[in-house]
């Protein structure tokens, strides 16, 4: 199939557990109403993005949220990219998870966030990933019968090495569920989800939080689907809403074939 609708669910995230479990089942419910054969939910949609409830949240899968999830992929037919939630491994270890489901409902991957958020801006956004999370330590790219996409979690979207590789292991959609904050969202949000899905010539989803203004961190929003050429194709604004685009894959053929840079990628000479 060479034209996929796809959804991006921006919802406002709240303390209530259920009551998100709730609304993301309602928000992928719309996505199907609108056609939406993929659709997916933004980083840590089931709590606050606070690192230190990330373990009050946490669940071992198969847990009440991939439930949720699985239990709704299959309902309404459509592969769903579940955000990311808290993982807790047997160990006790605790994940920023993304979890995917095929339209039977059937797990088909996890991603665990490789790459963990700690930084320290001047004025700005001060978090620690690390003090309750535990990084993962591989890419992601999973196919179903119609398209093979690549999956990473937000600060994950800052390694262009990391977008590459999903690339190359056949790619041809980079999913980023996310939660950009208002020092870096304005200033680099954008810029990053066209610069990744320009270098490597991929449709790209950026699927944010929207703004709750009673959060300790306050969501960027500004969802957004790009394609190959770098187009915006649907964008939110900070708000809660659904949005849609249909994504016509034989663009990335066009796009290779005039503007060869994977062909014309030099790897014999990146060395440090
Ligand atoms: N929240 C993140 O993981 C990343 C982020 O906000 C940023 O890179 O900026």
């Amino acid at each position: 199939m060479s034209s996929i609708k796809v959804g991006i669910c921006q919802m406002a995230v709240q303390d209530d557990k259920q009551d998100n479990l709730d609304r993301a089942e309602d928000m992928l419910r719309q996505a199907k109403q609108a056609g939406c054969s993929l659709a997916v939910l933004p980083e840590m949609f089931n709590c606050p993005y606070t690192a230190e409830l990330f373990p009050q949240y946490a669940e071992e899968y198969s847990g009440e949220t991939t439930k949720m999830l699985s239990a709704a992929a299959s309902k309404y037919a459509m592969t769903v990219v579940g955000g990311s939630i808290p993982e807790r491994d047997a160990a006790g270890r605790i994940y920023n998870t993304s979890f995917v489901f095929n339209s039977q409902g059937k797990l088909l991957a996890r991603h665990r966030k490789a790459h963990l958020f700690d930084v320290d801006i001047a004025g700005g956004t001060v978090f620690q990933e690390s003090k309750t999370l535990t990084a993962g330590d591989k890419t992601t790219v999973v196919s179903t019968p119609d398209l093979t996409f690549g999956v990473g979690v937000c600060y994950d979207i800052r390694f262009s090495q990391f977008a590459r590789c999903m690339t190359l292991q056949g790619a041809k959609l980079l999913i980023y569920p996310a939660a950009f904050g208002w020092t870096t969202g304005p200033a680099h949000w954008e810029l990053l989800l066209r610069s990744r899905a320009v270098d490597n010539q991929v449709f790209l989803i950026g699927a944010a939080p929207a703004k709750n203004p009673n959060a300790e961190y306050k969501a960027y929003g500004h969802s957004m689907l790009i394609d190959p050429w770098g187009r915006i194709l649907a964008a939110a604004d900070e708000h809660e809403t659904v949005i849609t685009a249909e994504m016509d894959l034989s663009l990335i053929d066009k796009v290779r074939a005039e503007l060869p840079i994977l062909k014309h990628w030099r790897e014999d000479i990146y060395t440090s």
